[in-house]
C-alpha cells in the first residue's frame, strides 16, 4: 500500500527549520535562538496550495473538505512534515546528535535544506556575523552521503563478493543495501540507470560507490533549498552567491518568521492576509468597517517595514511556495474520490470533492482504492461521466484523478458495501482536520 508523502525540513541548528514547520502548520515546535531547541523529531500537518478540482466545474461554492480547506477554488491539502532536528559537520560520524537524526531521515521523500542567509550563525548554530552559508549547503549534502556510504564501505568486501556468488543484479543488491534508507527497487534501478558508464558492481572502487550514492540521494532526497532569512539586511549578497554557485538547485527566498507574524496578526484580527501573497490590509486601507482592529504606531510601523522589506520585495514570505516546490519534487497527483461521481458529492448532503489524497505521479488505480478503500474487493472503478476506469490505469493530474469505487459487497455487509465508496472520512482520516 502506498504510504502517505512526507518532506523532511532539514539544516543546521538556528537556522529556522522550527520556524518554518510553525508557519506551514497549525503545529507549535518549540522555537529558541540557541542549538537544539527541537530535540525530537516533529511531524506535523501542512497544508499544500494547489488547483482544486472544483474549479474545473464551477463548484466552488460548494466545496468544502473533509480535511484542509478550499478557498474559491484553492485547495490546502493536509501533508506531513518532518522536522529533522540540528545537524551539524560530523553528523555522520556520530557528532551533535548525529545518527539519530540521520535515521529520522530515512522515512522522507524529499527534503526542504533551510539555509540561514543572513550570516548570522556559524555552522553549529551559534551566534556569530559575517558567516558565509555556502558552506552549509555542501557539508549537509556531504553528511547525509557519508550517512549512507559508510555504511557500505564497511561490508563492501561481503557485499561484493555475495553479489558475485549468487548471480544477483546491480539493482537487487543495492536495493538489499539500501532498503534501510527507505530505498524502493524502483528507485536504485533509477539511480543506477542515471550513473553513466557504470562498470559491474564486483570492480567498483571508492569512488565508483560515491557516484552512485550521490545518485541515490538525487532520486531518494530531491531537495529544495529554503534560503530563510531574507528580512536581514545581509541576506542579498549571500543569496546571489548561492544562487552563482547552485544553479541547478532548486531555491526559494523565505522569511518564515515575517510567515509565522503574519499569521499571527490575522488571527488576532489586525489583518486580513493570504498566505503565500504580497497582500496584507490593515484597518487602515480598509476603513472603519472592516472588522479589523486598529494597530498602534508600532505595530504599523513593523507591518510597514514587512511590506518593504519582504512582500513588495520578493513577492511573498515565500513558505507556501517551499512546499509548493518540494511538493513538485515529488510528482503529487492530488486523487478525489467520491461516492456520487455525477454529482462529485459524498454520497448524502450538497457538499462536492470531500477527500483528497495526494499519490505519487505513476500510482494505479488499483493501488490508490487499496490505499483509500483498505482490504476490500473492488467491483469497478468510475471516472468523471461514471466512466469506466482499468484498475491497472495510472491517476494523473487530470485524467483519472476524480474516482468512485464500487465494491463487491461481503456476506454480512452486502448492503453497507453497495454504497460505492467509502472515501468520506476515510480518505484523510489520519490527518489533523483543519476546518476554517
Ligand atoms: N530574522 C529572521 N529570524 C528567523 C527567521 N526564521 C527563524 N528565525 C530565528 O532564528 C532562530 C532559530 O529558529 P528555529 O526555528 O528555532 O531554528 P531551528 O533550525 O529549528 O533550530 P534547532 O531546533 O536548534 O535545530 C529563532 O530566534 C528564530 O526566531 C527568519 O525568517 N528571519
Amino acid at each position: 500500500m502506498p504510504r502517505e508523502p512526507l518532506i523532511g525540513i532539514v539544516g543546521k541548528p538556528s537556522c529556522g527549520k522550527s520556524t518554518t514547520l510553525n508557519s506551514l502548520t497549525d503545529a507549535n515546535a518549540k522555537v529558541g535562538a540557541f542549538p537544539f531547541t527541537t530535540i525530537d523529531p516533529n511531524r506535523a500537518t501542512g497544508y499544500l496550495k494547489l488547483d482544486c478540482a472544483c474549479s474545473r466545474y464551477g463548484k466552488e461554492d460548494l466545496c468544502k473538505p473533509n480535511y484542509g480547506w478550499c478557498e474559491q477554488g484553492k485547495r490546502h491539502v493536509p501533508i506531513e512534515l518532518l522536522d529533522v532536528a540540528g545537524l551539524i559537520p560530523g553528523a555522520s560520524q556520530g557528532l551533535g546528535l548525529g545518527n539519530k537524526f540521520l535515521d529520522d531521515l530515512r522515512h522522507a521523500d524529499a527534503l526542504i535544506q533551510v539555509v540561514d542567509v543572513s550570516g548570522t550563525t556559524d555552522a553549529e548554530g551559534k551566534a556569530t556575523r559575517g558567516y558565509d552559508p555556502l558552506e552549509d549547503i555542501q557539508w549537509l549534502q556531504d553528511e547525509i552521503r557519508l550517512w549512507i556510504e559508510n555504511n557500505l564501505h564497511k561490508k563492501w568486501n561481503t557485499i561484493s563478493r555475495r553479489h558475485v556468488a549468487t548471480k544477483s543484479t546491480t539493482v537487487e543488491t543495492l536495493r538489499a543495501q539500501l532498503g534501510g534508507y527507505g530505498a524502493s527497487k524502483e528507485m536504485v534501478a533509477k539511480a543506477v540507470k542515471s550513473v553513466p558508464n557504470l562498470p559491474p558492481l564486483e570492480k567498483w572502487d571508492n569512488e565508483w560507490i560515491t557516484r552512485v550514492v550521490k545518485a541515490f540521494m538525487n532520486v531518494k532526497f530531491p531537495t529544495v533549498l529554503a534560503l530563510n532569512k531574507i528580512d536581514h539586511p545581509d541576506a542579498d549578497k549571500n543569496v546571489s552567491k548561492i544562487m552563482l554557485k547552485y544553479p541547478k538547485m532548486t531555491c526559494v527566498l523565505t522569511s518564515a518568521l515575517t510567515e509565522v507574524f503574519l499569521r499571527k496578526l490575522k488571527d488576532q484580527g489586525y489583518i486580513e492576509y493570504e498566505p503565500g501573497t504580497e497582500f496584507v490590509d490593515t484597518y487602515d486601507d480598509l476603513g472603519p468597517d472592516c472588522g479589523l482592529k486598529p494597530m498602534d504606531p508600532v505595530l504599523k510601523d513593523r507591518v510597514e517595514s514587512i511590506r518593504d522589506l519582504v512582500l513588495y520585495r520578493f513577492g511573498s514570505t515565500g513558505v507556501v511556495q517551499v512546499l509548493q516546490e518540494a511538493a513538485k519534487k515529488l510528482d503529487l497527483v492530488p486523487v478525489y474520490t467520491v461516492r456520487n461521481i455525477q454529482t462529485f458529492t459524498g454520497g448524502h448532503g450538497k457538499y462536492v470533492f470531500r477527500d483528497c489524497t495526494l499519490f505519487k505521479r505513476g500510482t494505479s488505480v488499483s493501488s490508490v482504492a487499496r490505499a483509500i478503500m483498505g482490504e476490500v474487493t473492488i467491483a469497478s472503478a468510475e471516472g468523471v461521466g461514471g466512466k469506466r476506469v482499468a484498475m491497472d490505469d495510472i491517476v494523473e493530474p487530470g485524467k483519472n484523478d476524480i474516482l468512485s469505487f464500487k465494491v463487491v459487497p461481503g456476506k454480512d455487509d452486502a448492503k453497507k458495501d453497495d454504497e460505492g465508496a467509502k472515501g468520506e472520512g476515510k480518505t484523510d482520516s489520519k490527518k489533523t482536520k483543519h476546518k476554517k
